[in-house]
This record gives structure tokens, sequence and C-alpha cells, in this order.
């Protein structure tokens, strides 16, 4: 006799506010879908979450991921939800993401200090100080606004526009992702939202999207992540991780995207995807926009190989190389 479909289900997240924010806004999707079943949330610190140390320039991503990914094989959660920008583009064997639910706004936005007049970044006045401790975004910066000085500002979200607003406070702005404000209910601290046109501006591999990750074998799980899912996103995003998983060689790259869903004439739809690899100091670029027909997982992989292929001939492999020869070195420094 087969085994009863499980009904109850625990989900794994971090304990931040937006990740908890994050899992409820799935638990609320899935409870809809199948009022008969039960979830619960299981939330914990995580490595990453504890630290104190400038982790991206010495460790990997991992730190927030590795410890769920412990339990989850355990069978101590049924999944585990992300913000997808975080999860590694390698899992581990046994893991996997599921489908995707619709994406927030995939967005990075302008947030002028409380009380300072400038409504765009093109206002902010020359020597002015950006906080953000992003690689991407510091070296589009550099390349854009070459006038305007960048400055690290680390911790979540509250943590960082606190610092942005206290009275002795160096920044006259921070770049953070519109999605992690509008889900915490911060959107009217969005002075600009950016893009490729308006500041060039492009965003994160993932970027506000949730990544539900399961167990590979779970297959009743992906039957019921499915029922929520927005095949626009998980294509999108499948996309998106296979570009930087194909340019990144293991190191993060400081690589933007834009994606977007267009019509041909013909009637299919097309999934158009611009990306630029910048040099830190922002001197050196190559972008590159390519429109593919991405109409399952396989297509979408592809287009992203493709993309990769595109701005490795555009000159990203050389940036790329620099950068990751910098890291060798300042790593061998720190020992
Ligand atoms: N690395 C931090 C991080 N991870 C996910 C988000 C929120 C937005 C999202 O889902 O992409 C943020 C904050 C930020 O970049 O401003």
């Amino acid at each position: 006799m087969a085994a009863p479909p499980t009904t109850s289900f625990t989900i794994g997240t971090r304990a931040s506010k937006l990740a908890l924010v994050q899992t409820d806004a799935v638990k609320a999707a899935l409870k809809a879908a199948c009022p008969d079943y039960d979830f619960r949330v299981f939330s914990k610190e995580t490595a990453g979450d504890l630290s104190m140390i400038a982790l991206r320039e010495f460790t990997s991503k991992n730190l927030w991921t590795e410890e769920l990914e412990e339990l989850m094989m355990a069978g101590q959660v049924d999944f585990i939800v992300h913000s997808l920008k975080d999860v590694p583009t390698n899992l581990p064997p046994s893991c996997t993401l599921g489908p995707m639910m619709p994406r927030e706004d995939s967005r990075d936005v302008l947030v002028v200090k409380q009380g300072l007049p400038y409504k765009s970044l093109s206002d902010i006045p020359a020597g002015s100080v950006v906080g953000t401790s992003s690689i991407r975004r510091t070296a589009q910066l550099a390349r854009s606004y070459p006038h305007l000085k960048v400055q690290d500002v680390r911790g979540n979200i509250n943590t960082r526009l606190a610092k942005l607003d206290a009275d002795d406070s160096p920044y006259t702005c921070i770049i953070l992702a519109a999605a992690g404000l509008l889900r915490i209910d911060l959107g009217d601290r969005i002075t600009q939202y950016l893009d490729s046109k308006n500041s060039g501006m492009l965003y994160a591999v993932g970027q506000g999207a949730l990544g539900i990750e399961i167990r590979k074998d779970d297959h009743a799980l992906q039957e019921l992540l499915a029922k929520i899912e927005d095949r626009d996103t998980t294509l999108a995003c499948l996309a998106e991780r296979s570009l930087l998983r194909t340019l990144e060689g293991g190191c993060s790259a400081p690589l933007g995207v834009e994606t977007e869903w267009e019509q041909t004439p013909e009637g299919s739809r097309r999934l158009r995807m611009r990306a630029i690899v910048v040099s830190v100091d922002g001197k050196e670029s190559a972008e590159i926009e390519l429109a593919g027909e991405v109409d399952s997982p396989d297509a979408a992989e592809a287009h992203g190989v493709a993309v990769a292929q595109a701005l490795v001939d555009e000159g990203a492999g050389k940036i790329l190389e620099d950068i990751q020869q910098n890291k060798v070195a300042k790593e061998a420094l720190a020992v």
C-alpha cells in the first residue's frame, strides 16, 4: 500500500525580519492553494547572520545556506525559503530549487538621507558618499557616476537606514534592493528606482525573487510548489543564474542583469536579457543585450550560457580574471 501523502510541512528560514516576512508569504500562498495542509516555520540564526567580520572578501556565501541545508537533509525541515540572490549558483548535489513564486520588483533603488532634497542619482553632488557594500553596485557607480565616492555600509536593511540617517552619518544616500524595502513596508523610503536607462544600474541575478530550496528527490513537494508558481519568474531566474554560473567559476562576479519578457511579431515570447560586467574601478566594462526563446528550464539554462558567451566575447573574461587575481592576492595577504 502506498504511504499517505504528507500534509504537514516545516519551512526553514533565516531569522531576519525580511527572511521571516518572505517565508510567511510562501506559507500564505501554499495555505491558500492547499487549505487542508499545515505549514509551520522553523527559523534559525545562521553563521552568516552572527558573524561580524567582512565576510564577503574571504568566504563563500554558503554560510547563509549550509546549516539550513543540513537540517533539511536530516529531515527536520522540508524546504527552505531564501532570497534567491543569496543562493549560491551551485547547490549541494542532493538539493535543488523548486518552482518560483512571482518576483517582487527586481530593481535597485536610491535611498536619500532623510531631510536632503535630492530626487535622483544625477542630483547627488560631486564628492558625496554613497553607501553600499556590493561589488556590483560599487563598480556600476564608479562607471556611471565617477564623481561620487562609495563607502561600505553593512547590516540588515533597518541597520543600513539607521546608519544613513544618523546625524554624524558620512552618507548622502545608499543603494538597496527595492524588494527588501517593499516587503518590510519601507517603500516610502525609495527615492528613485534605478534601471539601465535612467542610471545605467542593472540588478543582481535573482534579485527580488524567492528561492525555495528542496530535496532533489522530493517530487511531491515539486508538485505542491507548482501550484503557486509563476512560470515567467522561474524561467527568467534560471536563465540569470545560468549566466552567473557560467561566468563566475567560483568567485562572486560584479555582474548586473536586467531581464524582460517580450512578444515577437510571430506571437511567441522571448526573454530579453541585458548584462554587464564592470571592473571595480568602473574603467572597463563589457555589456550585451540578447533575446532568446525561453520556454523550458533547459532553454533558460541555454540562454544564460549564450549571454555569458556573448559577454566573454565583449571582454568580460579579462575583467573577471583581474578581479579573481586581486582576490587571491588579498587572501594571501590576510593569512
Ligand atoms: N544581500 C542582501 C540582500 N539579500 C536580499 C535582499 C533583499 C532583496 C532581494 O530579495 O533581492 C538584500 C538586501 C539588499 O540588497 O538591499
